[in-house]
Order: structure tokens, then C-alpha cells, then sequence
């Protein structure tokens, strides 16, 4: 199979061109290519293929082999492949998700794509939609809602982006256990699909710092939809204005929140790490 290694952020996927390739069983290549010592090496698979309702489809597999509706980081590289491996020539395109279908904007430099602008869409915020269970069944969001981890009461806003997250506020992101408090976030009860939880701390009305414990991949170096997931959060909890720059350890997203348009705006880089072959005989059955 060829694949391309690309990263946003240090959020690193082996891309696959399926409108040329063809991977059998998806889930089992992405925990195979995604180890970092027998396989690649990636945060998960992402399959690009053809669409009948957009330019392109994106398939996402965590290294697990779960899929995600959406991947943020992704979605910006899936942008940078088509048009630096001319599979287009356009600087917008969209692109089909389970997560629904994405716009994107694209900044070329030099002939290659610096810079992707995705229109992400509206958040969801209703609890079935992400989907959380809520303490009460009235409740129409979950914003600052009290949840129990091991034995410590967190507070966490829920936001849908297409995949689901929970957003935490704490003092201290760098000091957090992540790989142990991690896993108890995304398969807690009032969880029913599973979740990503972001740790976020206010810097200052235009900057949060955060961490996440990705769904299926576990700590990741940046994921996308959840620095859209937190400005969301921040802005409805009064933390910050609508236009929030969100610090990951692999680097800044710029995330906006048009509430007129009910629509969010991540702004961000893709690069390419290297280009190769790897034989799947014993894997892709
Ligand atoms: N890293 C991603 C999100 C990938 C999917 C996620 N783990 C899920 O299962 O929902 C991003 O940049 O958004």
C-alpha cells in the first residue's frame, strides 16, 4: 500500500489515496500502521476517496480501528494532499465526513498548501446529539454540569463537532496524569459512545491552553475538533470572546465562532512527514 505520513499539529495519520488504493479492513490497517514500533507510527488512518456529494470523502480511523465522524487536523492534511498530489486544482473544496460534508479553504504558497481554513459547521450541544447522558432528562445542554472521575467531581461542558466531546476546566494542564485519568473520562457511563475530553485553562479572554485524551488514539499532540470544542465551550461559559486562539502542545489553532451564522472556523497548518510503501499481506484480509 502506498500512504503519505502528514501531521497537523504533531496529530499524525498515514493518509491513504483510495481513489487509487484499496484497503479491505480498514479498522485492522489503522492499528497495524499506526504502531509506533511494529507499524508506522500514527495517531490512526485516514482514507481518501471519491464522493457523489462533495469533492472528496475522508474516512477516519482511530489507532484502535474505531472510527471518528471528524478529524480537525485531519481534514486540513486530506486538504493539502489533493491539491499538492493534483488530485484538484481548486483552493476551496469540500469534503464529505460521517460528521457532514466540510468546506475548506486553502492557502498555497510556493505552489503548496501553508495554510487550511475549515468551515466546521455548527457545534451541537443538545445531550442526545453529542451524545452524553444528562443528569437530568430536561436538560438541553450540559454546560458546567457536574461529573464524578475517580472519586474527584470535574465540571464539564459538552459539544458535538460531528464526534463527541467533553470539555474540562483545570488549573493545571501540563501537571495532569493524562494516561491515568484519560481512559476513565472517555469510557465513563454518561458517555454512551465513548468520549474526547479536552483540560483546558483560560489564559486570557483570547487564549486557552489545553490537552486531550482522544477517543480510540488516547493523548495526542493537537486534535482540531477539540479546539473547536473548547472555544465553543469557553465563549458559552463566558470565558472568552468569540475569536479564541487554543494552545496545543503541538501548536496554535485559530478557532472562531460566528454565532449570527451559527458556524465555526478553524484555521490551521498541514504538512507532510514522508511518503512510502508498506506490505499488508498479512493484515489487509
Ligand atoms: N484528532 C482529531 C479527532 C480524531 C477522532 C477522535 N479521536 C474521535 O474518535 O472522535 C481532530 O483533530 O479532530
Amino acid at each position: 500500500m502506498e500512504f503519505t505520513k502528514m501531521q497537523g499539529l504533531g496529530n499524525d495519520y498515514v493518509y491513504v489515496n483510495c481513489l487509487r488504493e484499496t484497503i479491505k479492513n480498514p479498522a485492522e490497517v489503522s492499528k497495524f500502521v499506526s504502531d509506533r514500533h511494529f507499524g508506522i507510527g500514527s495517531d490512526g488512518l485516514i482514507m481518501i476517496c471519491p464522493s457523489k456529494v462533495a469533492d472528496f470523502e475522508m474516512q477516519m480511523y482511530n489507532a484502535d480501528g474505531s472510527r471518528g465522524e471528524m478529524c480537525g487536523n485531519g481534514i486540513r492534511c486530506v486538504a493539502k494532499y489533493v491539491y499538492d498530489y493534483g488530485l484538484t486544482d481548486k483552493t476551496s473544496i469540500s469534503v464529505e465526513t460521517l460528521g457532514g460534508i466540510k468546506y475548506l479553504d486553502l492557502t498555497v504558497e510556493d505552489g503548496k498548501v501553508s495554510l487550511v481554513k475549515v468551515d466546521m459547521g455548527s457545534p451541537r450541544l443538545a445531550p442526545s446529539q453529542i451524545p452524553i447522558v444528562p443528569e437530568n432528562p430536561e436538560d438541553t445542554r450540559i454546560i458546567d454540569a457536574p461529573l464524578e472521575v475517580e472519586g474527584k467531581t470535574y465540571y464539564m461542558t459538552g459539544v458535538s463537532m460531528g464526534n463527541p466531546h467533553t470539555v474540562v476546566y483545570v488549573d493545571d494542564v501540563k501537571g495532569l496524569d493524562l494516561l491515568k485519568i484519560g481512559p476513565s473520562f472517555e469510557n465513563h457511563k454518561r458517555f454512551p459512545e465513548r468520549i474526547n475530553t479536552e483540560f483546558a485553562h483560560v489564559l486570557d479572554r483570547k487564549t486557552v491552553e489545553m490537552r486531550v485524551w482522544e477517543r480510540g488514539s488516547g493523548e495526542t499532540l493537537a486534535c482540531g475538533t477539540g479546539a473547536c470544542a473548547v472555544a465553543v465551550a469557553s465563549i458559552l461559559n463566558g470565558l472568552t470572546e468569540d475569536r479564541v486562539t487554543v494552545k496545543l502542545l503541538g501548536g496554535d489553532l485559530l478557532i472562531e465562532w460566528d454565532k449570527e451564522a451559527d458556524k465555526v472556523y478553524m484555521t490551521g497548518p498541514a504538512k507532510v512527514v514522508f511518503d512510502g510503501e508498506i506490505d499488508l499481506t498479512d493484515i489487509d484480509v
